[in-house]
């Protein structure tokens, strides 16, 4: 069933794909295309089916029809979430996971141990390299001076933060991440932008969100969706003045 793609370049290529719950379409029929190096803002009303579509391309929730196709040639329909992780594609979900009661730095320690238990990861001598590599991740989000705190006294943001130096570590070729700016302030919501404009350097991302604001920072192609399928794409500006997307937005 793959073969038709190959000649679709997309990291990330949805075809047709829909699912129900309970009769219900929560998606229906959405087509989207992520370009290699791509970073793609996803937006839409409550219940438009964001999450579910992140679920569906994490192998969390499985489509009733569809394809669902990552670096042309793989069906991600046939793997689970564990698999998909190591696979390439990082999910960030909107809560954070850190573990509070280690420090940033441990918590990027475990993060690149892998599958180590936490135990077995902090036993584990670094080698120079994996030291560096985390260096280098603590200086990304914006952390560095913050190595040695607990993670449970950081501030909502940092750890957001942290969690997504935790995921960049497995170094994913695809990021996924969902409202990263909930319950940040304004400056934590800039700074998400440019740190996720920086990791888009070197890999691609799409990301969920609602703040218009962080989306406009974000600078990329936007998407909109709207009873589970894509209702306008184009930048901010074209999409916001979308005649559909305004009556969708104002519930008409
Ligand atoms: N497991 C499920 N069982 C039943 N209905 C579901 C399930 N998951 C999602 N839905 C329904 O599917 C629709 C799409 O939900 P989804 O959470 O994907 O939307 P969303 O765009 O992420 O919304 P929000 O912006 O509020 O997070 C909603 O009507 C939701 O109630």
């Amino acid at each position: 069933m793959v073969n038709k793609h190959l000649d679709n370049n997309g990291i990330l290529y949805l075809s047709s794909v829909s699912v129900s719950f309970d009769g219900f379409k929560a998606i229906n029929n959405l087509n989207l295309i992520i370009e290699p190096g791509e970073m793609r803002a996803i937006i839409g009303p409550n219940g438009a089916g964001k999450t579910t579509m992140m679920d569906i391309i994490t192998g969390k929730t499985r489509p009733d029809e569809g394809d669902v196709i990552f670096k042309s040639k793989v069906d991600l329909t046939k793997y689970d979430e564990v698999q998909i992780a190591n696979i390439g594609i990082g999910r960030k979900f909107q809560k954070p996971t850190v573990i509070e009661t280690l420090t940033v730095f441990e918590n990027l320690e475990m993060a690149m141990a892998g599958r180590r238990t936490v135990w077995q990861s902090l036993i584990h001598k670094l080698s120079n390299e994996d030291t560096q590599k985390i260096n280098e991740n603590l200086a990304l989000i914006n952390l560095s001076e913050d190595a040695q705190r607990l993670a449970g006294d950081l501030s909502h943001g940092q750890k957001q933060w942290l969690e997504i130096g935790m995921l960049i570590l497995t170094e994913p070729e695809l990021l996924l991440v969902d409202e990263p700016a909930a319950g940040m302030t304004d400056e934590e919501t800039m700074k998400t932008a440019e740190l996720l404009k920086e990791i888009n350097k070197t890999r691609s991302v799409v990301v969920v969100e609602h703040d218009m604001d962080f989306i406009r920072a974000l600078n990329s192609k936007v998407t909109v969706l709207h009873e589970g399928h894509v209702l306008a794409e184009g930048t901010l500006d074209q999409v916001q003045s979308n005649q559909q997307v305004i009556d969708v937005y104002l519930g008409r």
